[in-house]
């Protein structure tokens, strides 16, 4: 029942796309042009503009058919009360636990682990309020000053994007860095500068067996005992993981640990105690502001109906453009430069859940699936890749994000408009010329001599959404991210893919330990089953030595 209404679904927007394939958004707009004012929703804080979408109400309808067909109503609800839809590690998937408000309880196998959650938010705000106040000395009895957050892929986008994002609300007193990469270029920047007797480390690591996150940790480690000795690692390093035993294994005490669960995956965990570095600079209470933000979204994600739940209609238009335009990408272009690491962030939660080719079930996937995620802040993306947005032949439907007001504005010079509404007036022109372009007409009555016409018709109908917040706060990002969280879960439902593992990651880990000695034996071990592998592997022998 549920495949075959489905595939009704699917077959009714087939048709529904060659249609509106030789429609353009000038017509659409003509003939409906209420749509700017009604194609919107409002979520929390959010002013969701998607009238620039290659959609008329009709697709939207047959959309909706599809959401219903996929039973995304059902499959929330199971996620939101902890069944085990991450089916290939039999896990649940519960990341929303974690902004649940003290008193709103969640039993799960008899715990009411909203106490868990509101336990570990309880010592994580006692911590950061040490560190803040300066109460917590480091072992030769120095005030910390700064704080280096080591973990990779969900145990660093999310902080550093977040921390980044709110650089307005953070202490002054507390500088917080961000080591991820094995490149040893990495830690060497983040440590450049910093004073051992006042670096605080936090080891962000989920299942704490992370390569890259523990080579990074046990350089932080040596670079601080070289300097205050091995007692001082109990003042300068704390963890954040799942993980108990590994933790203490490493040598950080369990009593400077804090925990989360199972069922946080990693690229949704910034809401955790992941999030240690970012309460550490905007203070506890900033951050129940951030996942008070989250918890409006999650509710409104629950309860608005579908037609009017912006995660659903946003990620029903990504299905619609993946895989009925074949759209292989999206653009993500926040308007504010302290969302600078939005895409990247996005990139993991959007690529790593549905960059997938099987069903539930095993079986293949017979539609292009996750979209390539990327982008740049505006007004930065258009002076480097907006020009393919405009006249190239890939389409790349974009996400522009901006903020009413600005944390802080600037006079421009020269000009009536301040820096932000010069900032705000390209979001606006960019929405406006991708969606309407120019045609030949306009630019001939430009007085363009006719062998350029064709070099500046900017063809337009190309699809974007806006969203628009009055500012970047707290509470407001933790709204922007859970808007986007949801949307990668509506999309795994309608591709009835897994949203929640990464088998993709794990080869290459393995692999890379396994040619760990083809670099670091004296003889090359020259067992290789390739011989691209072998050549590039004596290229690199060769050249270190003869360096
Ligand atoms: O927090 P951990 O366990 O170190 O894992 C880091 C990252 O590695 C991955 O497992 C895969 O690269 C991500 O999903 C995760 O966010």
């Amino acid at each position: 029942m549920y495949r075959s209404a489905i595939n009704a679904a699917w077959t009714d927007l087939s048709i529904e796309h060659k249609e509106l394939s030789s429609r353009h958004l000038r017509e659409l707009f003509a003939e409906d042009p209420a749509r700017g004012n009604e194609l919107t929703l409002t979520a929390g804080d959010l002013y969701i503009d998607y009238s620039k979408n290659l959609v008329t109400r009709d697709t939207l309808e047959l959309l909706m058919a599809l959401g219903r067909a996929a039973a995304l109503d059902e499959r929330r609800d199971e996620m939101f009360a902890g069944g085990h839809i991450n089916s290939t590690e039999d896990r649940a998937v519960l990341h929303t636990a974690l902004r649940r408000p003290p008193e709103d309880e969640l039993s799960i196998d008899g715990q009411n682990i909203t106490n868990d959650v509101h336990d570990v938010l309880g010592r994580m705000g006692d911590f950061t309020d040490r560190l803040r106040s300066g109460s917590w000395r480091g072992a030769s009895g120095e005030r910390i000053t700064a704080v280096v957050n080591i973990g990779i892929g969900g145990s660093d986008l999310g902080p550093a994007m977040v921390h980044r994002a709110l650089r307005t609300y953070s202490a002054e007193s507390l500088e917080v860095r961000f080591v991820s990469n094995v490149d040893p270029a990495d830690l060497t920047a983040a440590l450049h500068g910093l004073d051992p007797a006042r670096t605080l480390f936090v080891v962000a690591s989920k299942t704490f067996t992370t390569l890259e996150t523990l080579s990074n940790a046990a350089c932080a480690r040596r670079w601080l005992t070289e300097s205050l000795g091995e007692q001082a690692v109990a003042q300068h390093f704390v963890a954040v993981s799942t993980n108990t035993e590994e933790v203490a294994a490493f040598g950080i005490d369990p009593v400077n640990m804090f925990g989360f669960w199972e069922w946080v995956g990693g690229r949704y965990s910034v809401c955790s105690s992941i999030g240690l570095a970012v309460m550490a600079a905007i203070g506890k209470e900033r951050f129940a502001e951030f996942l008070a933000g989250f918890h409006l979204m999650d509710t409104h994600f629950q309860t608005a109906p579908m037609e009017q739940n912006a995660p659903v209609v946003l990620g029903l238009l990504n299905v619609w453009y993946a895989s009925f335009f074949g759209a292989q990408t999206r653009a993500i272009l926040p308007y504010a430069q302290d969302l600078a690491r939005l895409p990247a962030y996005l990139q993991q939660l959007a690529m790593e859940s549905n960059g997938k080719s099987v069903q539930l079930d095993g079986e293949p996937v017979l539609v292009p699936t996750g979209a390539i995620l990327w982008g740049e802040p505006g007004t930065n993306g258009q002076h480097a890749f907006h020009q393919l947005l405009h006249q190239g032949t890939t389409l790349v439907p974009a996400d522009l994000i901006g903020f009413a007001r600005p944390a802080v504005d600037l006079p421009a010079i020269g000009s009536p408009a301040t820096m932000h509404e010069i900032l705000l007036s390209n979001l606006l022109a960019q929405s406006q010329v991708l969606a309407f372009g120019r045609t030949a007409e306009e630019i001939e009555a430009e007085g363009t001599s006719r062998d350029v016409v064709a070099h500046k018709i900017m063809p337009g109908n190309r699809p974007s959404t806006t969203i628009l917040a009055p500012m970047l706060t707290p509470s407001v990002l933790g709204q922007l991210i859970a808007l986007y969280e949801h949307q990668v879960f509506v999309e795994g439902c309608v591709w009835g893919i897994n949203s929640f593992d990464q088998w993709g990651v794990e080869l290459g880990k393995t692999q890379a330990l396994a040619l760990q000695p083809a670099l670091t034996a004296a003889e090359d071990p020259a067992d290789y089953v390739d011989s691209s592998t072998e050549a590039l592997v004596s290229w690199i022998r060769s050249t270190r030595t003869s360096v």
